[in-house]
């Protein structure tokens, strides 16, 4: 992370990469890899296997009774609570940042849109050299042929299963059918990590324990024929499931130790219960995963455990890709593990929607459950400052619950409309940012930049959603588009295939005082998110770790022009004897952010910090805070030798000047 030169000769070998002319090479097992992403739309289509008899007629069935959770490594629990099912119990006491497990993923898959970028064997991303693409699907790739030897026992039946699909997708089939991906013949990533456990499961036999504690896993097919959306889209599953498996009907499915359309949607179900986001190092989503022993955690919207995939750079690129649990907050002997679902800086209405919708339950964690009363405690993911700005907070209004007051001085929030308008437009352009992210950056940007002072002139405080989310995607908007004036590439942050995907012209020229301008309202911004973030995550969390990183980054980027040394060059790099404490400049306020070494001393510190974070995070020992707090370490290091330089230079000047008394 240091090395942005680095960072950007990587950007320049992706660019390049993605331009490489495929070669078809003949098909030959575990070494049919090419280079390059040539596209798939040219392949033909056919009718596909009629698989219209499946429906949701479903008998009643109950959550499944097993307990095993047999793979569970020693000092951890299985034990049965009331409401929420199986869960995993610690045996021990635990710190923060203690690995509880670390399992290698048997089921992934990557994202259809990251194929190209992430090998599906390793799950490393292509940094120095191209993935090498599987000449027979042209859709997966590798790093090389160890990497794809090792991932031959489930994609040889995957390679044809995909051609399969391409070559019976529907000729509308680009505008994505049922379980594909819009705009191309893929499957759906559900449908292809489905086929990829039962894949396993065949292999591994029905009677092996990964096999029973997949069979064991809970489903709420029960409950699907309640709810039309849910029941539509577990039919709509169960059906590209069929055809992606190239089965006529349910009886073809028998290999597969599916036997009746029960077992077909318990499976579906078990997969939507169950699945789990893989992330890359800065938590960005790249596929997904399906494991037995995670899938036994229960959620917490407050949680003490959480998911990484740390991704340290030491690790070996034949090693599989591990998914590991991490204490964030010391776990006592006999208190149950939790690790959260969803994100859990949302506020409360939309954290129940989102776990209802996907994981069917109502959750009654401590922070669900804390009430919302004139004199308690304020979430302040959802809080308003006092109106008479004594200090003190309101909970921000609802269409339901419009009255609010300051929980200290009791003034009451008048123009509850005006705040409630403040947060549905704040909404809808997050929305509409979200989406236009990566298509729009210009505009994206620009529904950022004018909602955030909206939403800040209406109250809220910068941890209330839509306010903390809004800044968030501002910052990652910015930095994804910083331009320096010297060299006609951006600068990579944490999140480098965001950046891929951002539109920015490689021509583009700026000048200095634009760099600049953009570059300290990214660290304004980037400010503004990892204080919010401090409100409501405990320290130690990942996405504050990362948030921290990425400021500690910014604030160590070459200022493109030194603006405020510039303007009084009594304070320019040649004069360091002038950056005494007595100096005129502190006097007044220093301006945020800083300029020249207060800003690097400044980077220095942040960064000293976000490794202390990423290294509970992201697990100490030998995850070293993952990958990013590995890099933090080496960024420390640069900083230090550059503060040593000018120490060394206000030191010569020191000793140049006339000497002073001091009494
Ligand atoms: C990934 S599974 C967790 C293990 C599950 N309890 C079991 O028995 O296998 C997710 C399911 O567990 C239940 N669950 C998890 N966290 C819960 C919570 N906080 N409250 C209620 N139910 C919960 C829900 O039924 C959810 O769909």
């Amino acid at each position: 992370m240091t090395s942005f030169a680095k960072l950007k000769s990587n950007r320049a070998q992706r660019d390049v990469n993605r331009s490489v002319v495929q070669t078809n090479k003949p098909h030959e097992a575990a070494t049919n890899l090419d280079h390059g992403g040539g596209s798939t739309d040219e392949l033909s289509s056919v009718a596909s296997p009629d698989t219209s008899q499946i429906s949701l007629d479903l008998p009643q069935q109950s959550h499944s009774e097993s307990s095993r959770g047999a793979l569970l490594p020693f000092g951890l629990d299985v034990r049965i609570g009331e409401l929420q099912g199986r869960g995993v119990w610690s045996c021990d006491p635990r710190r923060t940042g203690q690995l509880i497990l670390s399992e290698v993923q048997m089921v992934a898959c990557i994202s259809t849109r990251y194929l190209p970028t992430y090998c599906s064997a390793c799950f490393l991303e292509t940094e120095d050299k191209p993935l090498k693409r599987c000449t027979s699907c042209k859709l997966v790739y590798y790093c090389n042929s160890e990497c794809q030897t090792r991932d031959w026992v489930l994609h040889k039946r995957e390679c044809s299963a995909l051609q399969n699909w391409a070559a019976n997708a529907p000729q509308d089939s680009s505008n994505g059918g049922e379980g594909e991906e819009p705009g191309t013949v893929v499957p759906s990533d559900a449908i292809r990590t489905l086929g990829r456990v039962l894949w396993r499961r065949q292999k591994k036999g029905r009677e092996s324990t990964w096999a029973k504690e997949m069979d064991a896993l809970q489903s709420h097919r029960a409950s699907l024929s309640a709810d039309q959306h849910s029941s539509e889209l577990h039919t709509h599953m169960a059906h590209a499931l069929v055809r992606y498996l190239g089965a006529e009907s349910i009886k073809d499915l028998a290999a597969y130790a599916i036997d009746s359309i029960t077992a077909l949607v318990d499976l579906v179900s078990q997969f939507t219960t169950n699945a789990f986001a893989v992330t890359d190092p800065s938590l960005t989503p790249i596929g997904v995963s399906l494991s037995p022993t995670i899938a036994i955690f229960n959620h917490s919207c407050d949680p003490n455990a959480v998911l990484v995939f740390p991704r340290a750079q030491h690790r070996s690129p034949k090693e599989e890709p591990m998914v590991e649990v991490v204490v964030i907050r010391d776990i006592a002997v006999d208190e149950e593990i939790f690790i959260s679902y969803i994100d859990s800086t949302l506020p409360r209405d939309q954290r129940q929607e989102a776990l209802k919708a996907t994981y069917n339950f109502t959750c009654n964690c401590p922070l669900c459950s804390k009430p919302r009363e004139r004199d308690s405690y304020v979430d302040p993911r959802e809080g308003l400052y006092c109106p008479k700005k004594c200090g003190g907070v309101c909970w921000l209004p609802t269409e339901e619950n419009p009255l609010t007051c300051c929980t200290k001085c009791g003034a009451v929030v008048k123009d509850t409309d005006a705040v409630l308008d403040a947060v549905r437009i704040g909404q809808e352009a997050l929305d509409k940012a979200t989406r236009l992210q990566f298509s729009d950056t210009p505009k994206a940007t620009q529904l950022t930049t004018n909602l955030i002072p909206i939403l800040m002139s209406a109250g809220l405080l910068p941890s209330s959603h839509p306010l903390l989310a809004l800044s968030r995607l501002h910052t990652t908007l910015l930095i994804a588009n910083y331009r320096s004036p010297f060299e006609s590439t951006t600068i990579e942050l944490n999140s480098p295939q965001i950046q891929e995907q951002h539109q920015v012209s490689p021509d583009a020229k700026v000048s200095s005082e634009e760099a600049q301008e953009h570059l300290d309202e990214a660290i304004r911004s980037a400010t503004r998110t990892c204080n919010a973030l401090n409100q409501i995550l405990p320290y130690g969390h990942p996405i504050r770790g990362l948030a921290v990183a990425e400021l500690g980054k910014l604030l160590s980027v070459d200022e493109p022009s030194p603006k405020h040394l510039a303007e009084d060059d009594t304070l320019s790099p040649s004069s360091p004897h002038l950056l005494s404490p007595t100096s005129q400049q502190f006097a007044k306020a220093p301006p945020y952010p800083p300029s020249g070494p207060q800003r690097l001393k400044l980077a220095y510190d942040t960064l000293v910090r976000a490794r202390g974070e990423l290294m509970i995070g992201f697990g100490a020992g030998k995850n070293e805070g993952g990958k990013v707090g590995m890099e933090v370490r080496k960024s420390l290091v640069d900083i230090e030798k550059e503060l040593g330089v000018w120490k060394e230079g206000i030191r010569n000047a020191a000793a140049d000047l006339p000497k002073v008394n001091m009494r």
